[in-house]
């Protein structure tokens, strides 16, 4: 047995076998063939059965993201049966009797080659399709198997180098029952995905794709963030005993699904929660959540091959708004940049592109993007109680600016008689440290501030949020990062506006109770972060942490913090 610590991801303990997403080893050797009709078949053969499993895997993306996701497959389908790439194939595999994995490498490499070095978006994006296609296709004529997460029928445990947002999405939940990956952290886009669909996992574990294979069974412990690889019996006992318990420590919670959230002094918060798409919504509402806190729009622009149209952004935000009712759902525009890549999306190479053209500055850059998705959004705000939100802001210019189109977009749906919502809230994201300073100037402009630490910490600590080896710095309870927190809350409540935290610190069971005491008004997070998070809030007393407040503000680490909260809250 071998175990490894990563970082915990998302709660829950999972056991089952491995099943790893790899690229396999797809090299082959050249070789002379005599009877080129039989090799020509063989390339066939390998066509056809990846085109069968490209059309299971296309249905199950519509099933389970929806009909533009699944657009990329369609895509890749058509290059499979495309005769100006096929063609050539054969004529090689003919005329210079070499094999099919040759025929195919060369001929595939010469369009990449081609296509990537066009002036055109679409026509690059071609190029990866074809790489993809014809990986699978290698992999076929060498007999190895290819990994197919859509495809997965079996309960397993994916393992891999890192899970994309649209690796994820396409995880069958029914199926995959956790994931543990060698990098990332806590609020890599990955971990997040893996909490909105509930699936244990545990990240940044350096070494899990050579520790595993295929087939090992493994236990992760998505609590502890640790990963055991064939583990003996008792300890197998003890881990199946553990997810009973989670389980029903899970039932326990769900009792106070339709309650709301008092402090047991009898002071109401709100407790919201985090989504990426419109299915998130259900777990939000089975998990007792009041509004959603932050949607993060992105999502919906990943993993599509193209901008989603305004009619199908509409359709999106409408979704979330009516499942909602009359419950508050704050949507964030566009924040694509840093590890959130568009494949359509030609962004420059950038040195640092954290600190680059991502969110806000891409929108306020390329106003025909950002117009769109305002239009999509005001045209859903009659759907329900819909809050608009500005991420990365790091000027009151930007933010004028956004507002400026925002208001602008509305002028033109009203004079194109489209009937659009009155007082809509706008806010902002307080991400970036000068915004948290400043906040005082910024909340007499704004309706609302949402705290996104996992930016803000990065940005405070100058430690990259995704990287593994400095992850010791992602430290919520850092006396800066409570400085600028509780600077943010009094600045809002000085001009009577309210603040939610949308970051994952807001979930953090030693960070609610410091929130509760510096008086943050919503708490938004995982939805299966909601029902734990209320069970505690019950137990809190808010005078008791308002209390500690200057005594918390003025300590040195953040190991005295969390000491003196769990001292005080028996944690
Ligand atoms: C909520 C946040 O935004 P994201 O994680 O999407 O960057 C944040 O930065 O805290
Ligand atoms: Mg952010």
């Amino acid at each position: 047995m071998k175990n490894l610590q990563g970082i915990a991801a998302s709660n829950g303990i999972a056991i089952a076998k491995a099943y790893t997403l790899e690229v396999p080893d797809l090299s082959f050797d050249t070789i002379k063939i005599e009877d080129t009709e039989t090799e020509i078949n063989r390339l066939h053969d390998a066509l056809d059965v990846s085109k069968q499993e490209l059309e299971k895997i296309k249905e199950h993306a519509r099933v389970s993201v929806g009909d533009e996701h699944a657009e990329i497959f369609s895509a890749h389908l058509l290059v499979l049966s495309d005769p100006e790439l096929i063609s050539p194939m054969e004529d090689k595999i003919k005329n210079e009797q070499v094999n099919a994995e040759v025929a195919l490498d060369e001929v595939a490499q010469m369009f990449i080659k081609m296509f990537e070095d066009m002036d055109n978006e679409y026509m690059r994006e071609r190029a990866a399709d074809i790489k993809d296609v014809t990986e699978r296709v290698m992999a076929h004529l060498l007999g190895v198997s290819f990994p197919n997460p859509a495809l997965i029928d079996e309960e397993v445990i994916v393992i891999a180098e890192d899970l994309t947002p649209s690796d994820t999405a396409q995880l069958n939940k029914q199926f995959v029952k956790g994931f543990t990956t060698n990098i990332g952290g806590r609020t890599s886009h990955s971990a997040i995905m893996a909490r909105s669909l509930e699936i244990p996992a545990v990240v940044g574990t350096r070494t899990v794709t050579n520790d595993i294979k295929d087939g090992d069974l493994i236990i992760v412990d998505g609590i502890e963030g640790k990963v055991f690889i064939n583990p003996e019996n008792d300890l197998l006992a003890e881990y199946q005993d553990k997810q009973a318990d989670f389980a029903k420590q899970k039932e326990l919670w769900a009792k106070l699904k339709d309650e709301p959230t008092v402090s047991k002094d009898g002071v109401a918060v709100e407790l919201a929660a985090n989504i990426g798409t419109p299915a998130d919504v259900e777990g939000v509402l089975d998990n007792g959540g009041e509004a959603v806190g932050l949607y993060r729009t992105e999502f919906l622009y990943m993993g599509s091959n193209d901008f989603p149209t305004e009619d199908e952004q509409f359709n999106a935000y409408k979704s979330v708004l009516e499942q909602m009712g009359d419950k508050a759902v704050v949507v964030r525009t566009l924040d694509i940049g840093g590890d959130k890549e568009l494949s359509y999306l030609d962004l420059p190479e950038e040195m640092n592109p954290f600190l680059g053209v991502r969110a806000i500055r891409l929108c306020l850059e390329r106003k025909d993007i950002f117009r769109t998705q305002l239009r999509a959004l005001l045209r859903a705000s009659t759907y329900g109680n819909l809050k608009i939100m500005f991420p990365m802001i790091a000027t009151l210019e930007e933010f004028r600016e956004a507002k400026a189109l925002l208001l602008e977009e509305k002028d033109n749906l009203v004079g194109e008689g489209v009937e659009v919502a009155d007082g809509i809230e706008v806010g902002i994201m307080v991400e970036i440290p000068s915004t948290a300073v400043a906040a005082r100037q910024f909340a007499k402009e704004v309706d609302f501030f949402s705290i996104g630490t996992n930016d803000l910490i990065q940005y405070t600590m100058a430690a990259d949020r995704m990287n593994e080896n400095v992850s010791y710095l992602y430290q919520p309870y850092h006396p800066a990062i409570l400085a600028l927190v509780n600077n943010v809350i009094e600045a809002a409540h000085a001009e009577g506006k309210w603040t939610g935290m949308c970051g994952e610190m807001a979930g953090d069971p030693i960070a609610i109770p410091i929130l509760l005491g510096l008086g943050l008004d919503e708490f938004s997070m995982s939805a299966t972060s909601i029902l734990p998070a209320r069970t505690q809030i019950k137990e809190l007393s808010k005078e008791e942490m308002a209390s500690y407040k200057d005594e918390l503000l003025s300590m040195s680490t953040a190991d005295e913090v969390e000491a003196f909260i769990r001292e005080k809250t028996g944690q």
